[in-house]
């Protein structure tokens, strides 16, 4: 069905990166919030600044994780450890949850400003799957989730969506653990072998192999598909226009693209 194989029968997309074109802007505020904290580091013990790369770093300890993970994960790359603070530290206090309260300032003020943009293809996708009446759900790590969609233009598109809110509530641990696919699939009733995975991040495509499901489509808006396929994808696309069109033999080839 819509260029997957015949067993599955339920679909599950990550947000940011899939459905909506958030994955930069997420990345570009995290480069904002880190690349602050670290020149400070720098004055504070008098050692070189090396900024936060909104590539390789993003995609490797951030992209696809729940917000506190991504900070703890970056910053225990460069050997740092910060104190867990408490959620209602002023953004910006030198605590795990003060850096993750600035990066989310500063990612919702970048939403704000520059709106949010779905990607075509993949509204296009989610509209056919609907018009089908094929079960479909959002994973997603983002505690902004609700707001992305709606701001996206998927209102009333899934029938149900485990986001940064829903894994905090259930207690289910973030990508790249299975847990919210696995809990996503079981609220739409189907098995994870009937169901397929979207992922663009690496956490993401981790994830979705991790739990044992039908297909993961890791989609490559970065040019990683080589990396998306080490992690766990067993078909990487550029776009789900990709798959309408069945012309995925973009699958293999690599774009050259930004950071997202
Ligand atoms: O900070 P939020 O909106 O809860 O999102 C958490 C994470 O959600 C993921 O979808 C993004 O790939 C990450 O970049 C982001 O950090």
């Amino acid at each position: 069905m819509l260029g997957l194989p015949d067993a599955i029968r339920a679909f599950l997309f990550d947000l940011d990166g899939v459905l909506t074109q958030t994955a930069k802007v997420h990345a570009a505020a995290w480069k904002a919030m880190f690349d602050g904290f670290l020149r400070a580091e720098a004055e504070r013990g008098g050692t070189p600044f090396v900024p936060f790369d909104a590539g390789p770093d993003y995609d490797r300890y951030v992209d696809g994780r729940p917000r506190l993970d991504g900070t703890r994960g970056f910053l225990a790359s460069r050997g740092i450890t910060l104190p867990e603070g408490e959620p209602d530290d002023p953004p910006g206090t030198r605590t795990v949850q003060g850096l993750s309260n600035l990066k989310n300032d500063t990612v919702l003020r970048m939403i704000r400003e520059q709106g949010v943009e779905a990607y075509p293809g993949s509204l296009a996708y989610v509209r056919e799957l609907s018009a089908r009446g094929v079960p479909r759900a959002v994973v997603s790590s983002s505690a902004n989730c609700r707001d992305v969609l709606h701001a996206a233009g998927y209102d009333g598109l899934f029938e149900v969506i485990v986001d940064g809110l829903v894994a905090a509530e259930e207690h289910l641990p973030g990508k790249p653990a299975p847990d919210t696919f696995l809990a996503a699939a079981r609220k739409l009733g189907f098995p994870p072998e009937h169901a397929a995975v979207f992922e663009d991040a690496l956490a993401g495509v981790a994830s979705g192999h991790a739990g044992g499901f039908g297909t993961v489509i890791g989609v490559d808006r970065v040019g990683q598909a080589d990396a998306l396929r080490e992690h766990g994808a067993d078909l990487v696309v550029t776009d789900l226009a990709d798959l309408m069109n069945g012309t995925h033999a973009a699958d293999g080839e690599r774009t050259e693209g930004g950071t997202a």
